[in-house]
């Protein structure tokens, strides 16, 4: 049993001092380029800035006979990329595969001072995470790096979901979680075939219209309402999230030309509690960007409940609206996003900045 007190101890003799908390870093797009890519990786230098984070993918979407190449690609971006306020992230492959600890070995001394978080594919349970913290741990106490990386985890496996508490609690390196669309439906056996997002045979259909003569109209149009086939698992992992003061991410959406699609995709994950989405093709940056984003709408009427509520207990009438200290609660959740964005967003802080209480 890990106790209390080791939660917070370097696990190698020399590794920096694990978080005590993760930090409230926008992380709005989490855009995957594959560093092997001459065309991508060209791009990098200039999306510096022009998205939250930057994420070299070293895992799946990446040919085997390509593996090495992509992972010396990442190292090259890495050594010569001033990042800014841009997030540099990869993501490693499996724990299972044959990549795994040449990713882990060469990337750390290589460019570990660079890397802010690592992310963790087809995580099973804590034991994985457990893995990867202890050779961290080692891995950055030889290369003398002062900053911890943090782990992220991909839940896209059934056993991931049903240990999706431990997993957000394995480590105080834990900075969140994405959910893996594609490869859970693969290993719970669903009968898709897409990457992420709804299915038109997932439904719940109007009830028949009673007949006049007694009995139902079973052949008449019916109105039919697609569901989210996402909806218990995104929950679920929202939820496991929160507990642990970690951040919550719906994963990709592979229809790149369906825009609007991803946009409700992308915001239902919003509403929901998440924080980011990932990003697979530039044009789905602006998606992310602006969804995840609260509106200036909303950040007005947040600000307005606050100012309304003064010290924020009791109840009052707002807009014909009953507001206490509970929806207080929600808008200072919406008003604190709002101002970690200006802060590394000028055209965002100038649109909440023109903000006119009525
Ligand atoms: C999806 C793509 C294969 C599409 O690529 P392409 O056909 O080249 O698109 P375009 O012609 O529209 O590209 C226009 C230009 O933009 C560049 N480009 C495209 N994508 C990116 C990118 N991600 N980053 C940077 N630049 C990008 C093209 O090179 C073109 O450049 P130019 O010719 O100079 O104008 C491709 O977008 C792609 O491979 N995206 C990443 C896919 C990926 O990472 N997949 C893995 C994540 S999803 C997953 O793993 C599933 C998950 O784990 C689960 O289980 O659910
Ligand atoms: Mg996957």
């Amino acid at each position: 049993m890990r106790t209390a007190k080791d939660f917070f101890a370097p696990l190698a003799v020399g590794a920096p001092a694990p978080v005590r908390e993760i930090p409230a870093r926008p992380s709005r797009a989490i855009h995957f380029f594959d560093p092997g890519n001459p065309k991508m990786a060209a791009k990098v230098p200039e999306m510096v800035g022009t998205v939250d984070v930057l994420l070299g993918n070293l895992e799946d979407a990446v040919k085997a006979e390509n593996k090495e190449i992509s992972r010396e690609g990442l190292v090259k971006i890495g050594q010569e990329t001033d990042f800014g306020p841009t997030q540099f992230w990869t993501r490693i492959n499996s724990l299972d595969s044959p990549w795994v600890l040449d990713d882990l070995t060469t990337l750390v001394p290589a460019i570990g001072h660079k890397l802010d978080v690592i992310m963790v594919p087809k995580v099973q349970g804590a034991e994985d995470i457990h893995y990867v913290d202890r050779l961290l741990a080692q891995l950055e106490a030889k290369a003398g790096i002062t900053k911890p990386i943090l782990i992220h985890a991909i839940l896209e496996t059934a056993r991931g979901v049903a240990n999706v508490e431990e997993i957000c609690g394995a480590s105080p390196r834990m900075q969140g979680i994405s959910l893996g669309p594609a490869d859970l439906a693969a290993d719970r056996r669903m009968k898709t075939t897409r990457v992420g997002g709804g299915h038109p045979g997932y439904l719940v259909r109007q009830d028949a219209a009673p007949l006049a003569e007694g009995g139902y109209d079973f052949t008449g149009q019916r109105a039919i309402f697609q569901q989210d086939l996402w909806h218990y698992t995104m929950a679920r992992m929202v939820d496991a999230c929160a507990m642990h003061g970690i951040y919550a991410y719906y994963g990709p959406f592979g229809d790149i030309k369906d825009t609007v699609a991803c946009e409700d995709q992308f915001r239902n994950a919003f509403l929901m509690g998440c924080v980011g989405a990932w990003s697979l093709h530039p044009v789905q940056i602006k998606i992310a960007n602006q969804v995840f984003s609260p509106s200036v709408e909303d950040v007005k009427h947040a600000r307005r409940v606050i100012a309304a509520m003064g010290d924020g207990t009791g109840a009052v009438m707002l807009d014909g609206k009953m507001e206490d200290d509970a929806s207080v609660k929600q808008c200072k959740v919406m008003v604190d996003l709002a101002e970690e964005l200006a802060a590394i967003d000028p055209e965002l802080k100038a649109r909440y900045d023109a903000i006119v209480l009525d």
